[in-house]
């Protein structure tokens, strides 16, 4: 068994792989999309792919290749701690405040705004594919006056010297990612989970007042604690939205099923996406 993770290594998906799945051999990929068709094509039979940040929210590449392009079950999640560090070249390290470019995967640049505008007002972005991505491209260019910002798996793995430590704006920051198969599984992890939750896809009725009540009510009634509602574009025209719905328990026998008959009775297209255990990584056990 092989798993495939958004590269390359030294990423935080990397880190979080390591974590839960220390044992199988895994794959470093250069995009979500191509971990995700890794994973349809057979090539590898697990993907961990980030979903949601706790302070820039979600991933929409992620939600948006699950849904339209590569519609793989969500078999587990992963949610660890995620500590964004300033990392230039051992060379630049006493004159890092002059830096001129950060270069970071777009969500990592987010989590920073509030250093970047303190210290490094006058420098420029440069989003690239991931953070490890940017670690290496600043570990391959030691004269230009650039930065990463990534985790100290990247330092250490492309040799770059930390300027600054936990740069990010707010203590609480985290990451969700969730591990994909072709069909649904039980995964191979010795842990115990901490918990289930299953993740439904709801399209609405066209133009029908009160559908998305309607919606909520089909499980506030049965008392299914949600933990998230997201619309995304259906991609289909102004207006459309169809709504990602995470649900704090695993499948049942009656509660979701009856809660999908209701939706659907109500004109909504419903999909399962998965019914899967998560597992909450430990500080200590990152990087
Ligand atoms: O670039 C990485 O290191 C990733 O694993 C991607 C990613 C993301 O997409 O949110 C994962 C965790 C952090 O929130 C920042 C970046």
């Amino acid at each position: 068994m092989k798993i495939g993770y958004l590269g390359p290594k030294g990423t935080f998906t990397h880190a979080a792989v390591e974590a839960v799945f220390p044992h199988i051999p895994n794959v470093p990929y250069h995009t979500i999309p191509q971990c995700m068709d890794a994973v349809r094509d057979g090539e590898v039979e697990l993907a961990v792919v980030p979903l949601e940040n706790a302070l820039e929210g979600s991933v929409n590449l992620t939600i948006d290749y699950l849904i339209h392009e590569c519609n793989l079950p969500i078999v587990g999640e992963i949610i660890a701690p995620i500590e964004q560090h300033l990392l230039v070249h051992p060379s630049q390290l006493e004159h890092w405040l002059h830096v001129e470019c950060i270069y970071s995967h777009s969500h990592a640049i987010a989590q920073c705004h509030k250093f970047l505008h303190r210290h490094l007002k006058h420098a420029t972005y440069e989003y690239v594919t991931s953070t490890s991505a940017a670690a290496k491209y600043v570990s391959e260019h030691p004269n230009e006056k650039i930065a990463a910002i990534g985790n100290r798996l990247a330092a250490k793995q492309y040799g770059l010297a930390i300027a600054k430590e936990n740069i990010h704006d707010y203590d609480y920051n985290h990451t969700r990612f969730i591990v994909l198969h072709r069909e649904r599984c039980l995964l191979p992890v010795k842990d115990q989970e901490d918990g289930f939750k299953t993740t439904l896809m709801v399209m609405l009725p066209k133009d029908q007042a009160g559908a998305l009540h309607q919606v909520l009510s089909a499980f506030a009634w049965r008392k299914l604690n949600l933990t998230k509602i997201e619309s995304r574009p259906a991609k289909t025209g102004l207006g459309n939205y169809f709504f990602i719905i995470d649900i704090d328990q695993k499948m049942d026998d009656v509660l979701i099923p009856g809660a999908i008959a209701e939706l659907e009775a109500l004109g909504c297209t419903v999909q399962l996406l998965g019914s899967y255990p998560y597992y909450t990584v430990k500080k200590t056990s990152l990087v």
